[in-house]
């Protein structure tokens, strides 16, 4: 059974429609990187997942259980770190989990023992005494991941986790969700900075004014959408126009291109096959400098899909 499952997801705030028609399946270990510009619908649909939300129409399975119908038991399941840190200022970090166990109604004889274990896994323990308010701006956030953690959630929904974090701190963001990737979670993490959910989703889903625009594996989408691979390659610039001929001829490419010293192959075979287009270079004599793909990132895709209508 999926651990996260929403069908035909439809939200109104009044006139405006925050999210429409809004489907996604998520199975157990999942990252989904939920990706898309300020206002596009991430939070509102992070929130309903969080039973802080009704939805107008459709619906939203957290382990089989419809949000709005039981919403205690689906809080038993998740953990949800909302994108702006609470004033909890005048609480001992160890104190403000503690707060958060009990809530979660974690039984008062476990609590130190998990307060500790979250503590270590989000490198805090050292603060286990310091107030809240002493913390840095990255301890917080990982505070505030501390503890959507203390009651053990199959489903942690993650709205911003590194925002208005400096690079060092969402590199331990970052470090922490792979730690929780490794733990068997699963993971919805929202963001309007796409490199950074790029090497650690196993899928993305582009949201843009509440409509998803695409979703699936990450190099699905990069397929789909791109249509295949950039490959670029160098060699002297005696043998040019030959390799540019050669390349033209080889199967699967599409277009060849010279851009400053750089031949672009525009490519849509298969991995297995992107050897040949080596192979038919060297074996004509060739002088190969470099070949390599060419790395595309989300970013590039979702340029691509949203055509500028980012706000
Ligand atoms: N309580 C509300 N009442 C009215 N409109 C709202 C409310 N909450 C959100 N909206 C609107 O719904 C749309 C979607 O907002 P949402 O916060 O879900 O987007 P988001 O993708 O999370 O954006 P951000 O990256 O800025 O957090 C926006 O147009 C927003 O202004």
């Amino acid at each position: 059974m999926p651990l996260v499952e929403i069908n035909h997801l439809r939200k109104e705030y009044g006139d405006l429609v925050a999210v429409k028609n809004l489907s996604l399946t998520l199975n157990e270990g999942e990252i989904f990187g939920f990706i898309g510009p300020n206002g596009a619908g991430k939070t509102t649909t992070i929130k309903i997942l969080a039973t802080l939300l009704d939805p107008s129409a459709g619906s939203a399975k957290v382990d089989g259980i419809e949000v709005s119908q039981d919403p205690e038991a689906v809080r038993s399941k998740i953990g949800y770190m909302p994108d702006a840190f609470g004033v909890y200022d005048d609480f001992k970090v160890w104190e403000y989990l503690d707060f958060f166990a009990a809530s979660y109604r974690v039984p008062k004889g476990d609590r130190p023992g998990l307060i500790d274990l979250v503590l270590d896994l989000t490198n805090l323990s050292v603060k286990k005494d310091a107030y809240v308010e002493s913390l840095s701006r990255g301890m917080k956030q990982r505070l505030c991941l501390a503890r959507t953690l203390v009651h053990n959630p199959k489903v942690l929904l993650l709205d911003e986790p590194a925002s208005g974090l400096d690079p060092r701190a969402r590199i331990e963001i970052k470090e922490l969700l792979k730690e929780l990737r490794n733990m068997g979670k699963t993971i919805i993490v929202s963001s309007h900075i796409l490199p950074e959910l790029a090497d650690f989703c196993t899928s993305v889903g582009i949201i843009e004014r509440g409509e998803m625009i695409v979703a699936g594996p990450i190099e699905k989408i990069m397929k789909e959408v791109l249509g295949g691979r950039v490959l670029e390659l160098r060699v002297p610039e005696a043998d040019r126009a030959q390799a540019m001929a050669i390349l033209r001829d080889v199967d699967h490419v599409r277009d060849v291109a010279l851009v400053s010293e750089t031949i672009r192959v525009d490519y849509n075979g298969t991995l297995d096959d992107q050897s040949g287009v080596l192979l038919a270079l060297i074996q004509n004599g060739v002088r190969v400098q470099t070949f390599a793909e060419q790395d595309t990132d989300l970013e590039d895709i979702f340029l691509r899909v949203t055509k500028g209508l980012v706000a």
